[in-house]
């Protein structure tokens, strides 16, 4: 059995993944962190200030991060610390954080990061990367929407989908939202972010060209389509070698 921790366990993704890992075979979940103490699935959640004593007295073999990008830092600080493997599906990091999670996992932990671990979306991103390299000059435009109480704006998986498409088209200003008199739209991807109910996630890219649109889209309908990739995450990171690792590696895409 894999022993499995949840930092951000009584969170939306914390409770989805600790639902699915408490159901399986081969998955035991030992316990969780998040910002006050508790329970979830039978198993105690401990207070953030008290991860290091989480994981001496746990020892688990993976502990997932679900929090806040300001919280995940310093959770994979002490996972790090603690040799123990990571699968990171937090978003919202700044360049800075992403830089400072790379040096402290590199040489001591494997770690999974992805903004968004359903397969269908692993899949949609080559999917983007394959329009754009074709269609470069075309108008380019990106939207997501997300539920009323998202954090972070744009989604994790729309900055991993605006990367893809500089990769292929070279770097060009993100336009986010356009007011009053903008004029003729420039050479920009544009960047749109609705709010709002309780949307799961949805992500579309327009290429925009003279007399067409080619438009590809992602929806998702229950957090479990994250889970589910989470859970292959665990699965595949378990006995790797310390490395930042991709869904593109536990998916060998
Ligand atoms: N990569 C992916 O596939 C997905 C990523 N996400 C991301 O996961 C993150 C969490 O999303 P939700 O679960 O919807 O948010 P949420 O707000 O429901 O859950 C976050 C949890 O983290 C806890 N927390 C805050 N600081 C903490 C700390 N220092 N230590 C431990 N726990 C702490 C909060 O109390 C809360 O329970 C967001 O960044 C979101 O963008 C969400 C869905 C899928
Ligand atoms: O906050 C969410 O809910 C989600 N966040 C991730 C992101 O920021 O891309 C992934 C998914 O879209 C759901």
């Amino acid at each position: 059995m894999i022993k499995v921790a949840i930092c951000g366990a009584l969170g939306r993704m914390g409770q989805t993944i600790g639902k699915m890992v408490d159901e399986s075979d081969d998955l035991e979940l030992v316990g969780g962190v998040d910002v006050k103490a508790g329970s979830t699935f039978g198993v105690e959640v401990f207070p953030s200030t008290e991860i290091e004593k989480f994981l001496e007295e746990k020892k688990p073999d993976v502990i997932v991060d679900f929090t806040i990008a300001s919280a995940a830092v310093g959770n994979i600080r002490a996972a790090s610390k603690h040799k123990v493997a990571l699968v990171v599906g937090t978003t919202g990091f700044t360049p800075e954080q992403r830089s400072e999670i790379n040096s402290m996992i590199e040489g001591n932990v494997p770690a999974v990061i992805s903004s968004n671990f359903s397969v269908g979306v692993n899949i949609f991103w080559k999917l983007v990367r394959e329009a754009a390299k074709r269609l470069g000059d075309y108008d380019i435009e990106v939207i997501e929407a997300h539920h009323h109480f998202k954090k972070d704006a744009p989604s994790g998986t729309a900055n991993t989908i605006i990367d893809i498409i500089k990769q292929e088209v070279g770097d060009r200003e993100e336009m986010y939202g356009r007011k009053g008199m903008v004029g003729e739209r420039g050479n920009e991807i544009g960047v749109h972010v609705i709010r709002g109910g309780d949307i799961v996630g949805d992500h579309s890219v327009l290429f925009a060209g003279n007399n067409e649109v080619i438009e590809l889209s992602h929806r998702a309908s229950d957090r479990a389509v994250f889970a589910h990739g989470v859970l292959r995450s665990i699965r595949w990171v378990y006995g790797k070698s310390p490395a930042v690792y991709s869904m593109n590696d536990v998916l060998n895409l």
